[in-house]
């Protein structure tokens, strides 16, 4: 059956209304077998005229001045594009003559570029049409003007100004809605295996396009072990761990890509510079010590943007690429959810400041806890109920199962946090900005030992200060045999699985991912003195807040300059913010 009937030929076409086969009732012979209804219903994909067109070769020749060297934009993996205008319509096109090792059948290209051209979306590079002339294979796109985002960032040209903040994270957005789109929004999922700064077109508003997606299966001669060499190099220091453990690709192996894309627009670095110095040619190598110390990131920053961005802006950035490059697939963010984070910092806001991120947006808590610890303060804590609470500590002291008491440790913690929550929105309400350290090392410092694998899980949770910060700790030390257990529990539950169960507080806990988290946010913490430790440090903290309520102030209500490296010192470190504004009790309540 042919599935793709905008590409049958004219003999096609009469072969087919020949060759009727069982789904096309022949209008001659009315005495001929009907088969049912339903099986005479083509589905709407084999119906609909895909918006492609065909061309011949002397067209695109034509197009391309005869693919003269003025014309050439670049040369790629698949190939060299050149710019076009199509005669007929005077559009400026981008053509992608495939290479000719190894090319695919007529049919098989025809389908793969079918396909392609099935992809719709304002941040994909749009298909306009293929040329199979011969031995040639062409794919014509439209052209985006504005060069890469490779270009951008790393070949500027003298008199081009550096990309400020807000365009590199509506850049982010703009690619992570692409990604959402194949991932999430067509069946089968897409899964892009090439996102990278150069696949990032971007228009004269800078408006982002993905190109070169889909394109895998064109690849010409898979299998032709210098042509595929030549393509990993390309995306070396993109890849996900998995691909270079040999593992399938998954969504998620582009939601690490993506999370390479974002750390070159937060740094202004490329993904591999070999000019640098060993310890800085990979960049998620050197940037992963510094994901642990919030205080570093002013500094890891692109120097061209002068500081000129938000510390809360710059700390979430941080702490979503963080999460996108996370070792273990499982862990890593769903890429609607990473779009939605960036749906917020991309917005401009009259001081500059972002707007914080409602915690109901997510799909998967991790990104709002993570977000959260990096000064959202509109994120609702989980609403557990002081029974609920009840419930889960005589569960897991009935049952004396480790992780019952563990998880119902870190559920009280979490209701402790909640009130903590409580009293800071109280106490401050009526200011319009204010930051809160949440002083998360003191606490775990403190905890008691009564446990025994607490001295560890808080050792660990010391030196694992990306955990502190981001509570994102999937990736505990895997010599600690409790750790191992819940790092590999946490690993088991994919984003995906527990979708459904993500918003519904009134349901079981056990085993949400909401859960894994909140069991490990509290590993470093034992039950028995929280109460009192956490009278403690509100006091302190509440010292702590006061204290730092001008310079905090001042941080977050301007923009990130370079004078504000004092008050950044003064307030000890940028991620563990937590601000209240009457704006984010509005949409908390909303929520509600
Ligand atoms: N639709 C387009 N509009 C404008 N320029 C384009 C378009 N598609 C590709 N280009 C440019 O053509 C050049 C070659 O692109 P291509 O995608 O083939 O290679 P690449 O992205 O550099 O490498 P790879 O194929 O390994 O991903 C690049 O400079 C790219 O910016």
């Amino acid at each position: 059956m042919n599935c793709f009937p905008c590409f049958s030929s004219q003999r096609n076409k009469n072969s087919t209304s020949n060759n009727n086969n069982n789904n096309e009732p022949n209008q001659n012979d009315e005495h001929e077998y009907r088969p049912p209804p339903v099986a005479t219903t083509k589905p709407p994909e084999e119906t609909v005229q895909l918006p492609v067109k065909t061309f011949n070769f002397r067209e695109l020749a034509t197009a391309t001045k005869n693919f003269r060297q003025e014309c050439l934009l670049g040369e790629g993996g698949f190939g060299r594009v050149y710019k076009g205008t199509l005669q007929s319509t005077g559009q400026l096109v981008a053509v992608k003559q495939l290479d000719r090792h190894g090319l695919h059948g007529n049919k098989e290209f025809q389908a793969e570029v079918l396909s392609l051209a099935k992809l719709e979306h304002p941040n994909l590079v749009k298909l306009i049409g293929y040329c199979a002339d011969g031995d040639q294979r062409l794919l014509v796109f439209e052209y985006v003007s504005g060069g890469s985002l490779q270009d951008h960032l790393y070949e500027q040209k003298p008199n081009q100004k550096p990309m400020d903040w807000i365009t590199r994270m509506k850049i982010a957005f703009g690619a992570a809605q692409g990604l959402d789109y194949l991932h999430d929004k067509i069946n089968p999922p897409v899964i892009y295996r090439d996102l990278k700064a150069s696949n990032i077109l971007l228009d004269d508003g800078f408006y982002p396009k993905l190109c070169d997606f889909g394109l895998h299966n064109l690849e010409p001669g898979t299998g032709d072990s210098l042509f595929l060499s030549s393509r990993v190099m390309d995306t070396y220091g993109y890849s996900a761990p998995e691909y270079t453990r040999g593992d399938d690709l998954t969504v998620k192996s582009d939601v690490y890509s993506f999370g390479v894309v974002l750390l070159e627009l937060i740094t202004g670095r490329r993904a591999v510079d070999t000019t640098k110095p060993n310890d800085e040619q990979n960049l998620v190598a050197w940037a992963t010590p510094i994901f642990r110390d919030p205080k570093l990131y002013p500094d890891m920053a692109d120097p061209l943007l002068k500081k000129h961005f938000s510390e809360r802006g710059l700390n979430q950035a941080v702490a979503i690429t963080s999460m996108c490059l996370q070792e273990e697939p499982t862990a890593r963010p769903l890429i609607s959810d990473v779009m939605v984070a960036l749906s917020f910092l991309s917005m401009s806001t009259e001081d500059g400041i972002p707007t914080t991120v409602p915690i109901l947006s997510f799909r998967d808590k991790s990104m709002s806890i993570a977000l959260s610890r990096h000064g959202s303060c509109s994120v609702v804590p989980f609403s557990l109920t002081r029974k609920e609470e009840d419930d889960k500590s005589s569960v897991s002291s009935d049952s004396e199962d480790e992780e019952e008491v563990e998880e119902s440790r870190s559920m009280k913690k979490q209701e402790v946090e909640d009130s903590d929550d409580e009293s800071d929105s109280n106490s401050e309400k009526g200011k319009k900005e204010e930051h809160s350290q949440l002083n998360e090392k003191p606490r775990s410092s403190s905890s008691s030992s009564s446990d025994s694998g607490s001295e560890n899980r808080r050792s660990i949770d010391e030196t694992n200060a990306t955990a502190q910060s981001l509570k994102i700790s999937y990736s505990y030390s895997s010599e600690e045999e409790d750790n191992q257990r819940l790092s590999s529990k946490s690993s088991c539950k994919s984003n995906e699985e527990s979708t459904s169960l993500r918003y519904d507080s009134d349901r079981d806990h056990d085993d949400s991912p909401v859960n894994t988290s909140m069991r490990i946010n509290s590993l470093a913490h034992d039950s028995d003195k929280e109460e009192e430790e956490e009278e403690e440090e509100e006091e302190e903290n509440h010292e702590t807040r006061l204290e730092h309520t001008h310079s905090s102030k001042s941080e977050d209500q301007s923009v990130y300059s370079d004078d504000d490296d004092d008050a950044d010192e003064e307030s000890g470190g940028s991620s563990l913010h937590r601000i209240e504004t009457e704006e984010e009790e509005h949409i908390s309540s909303d929520q509600d």
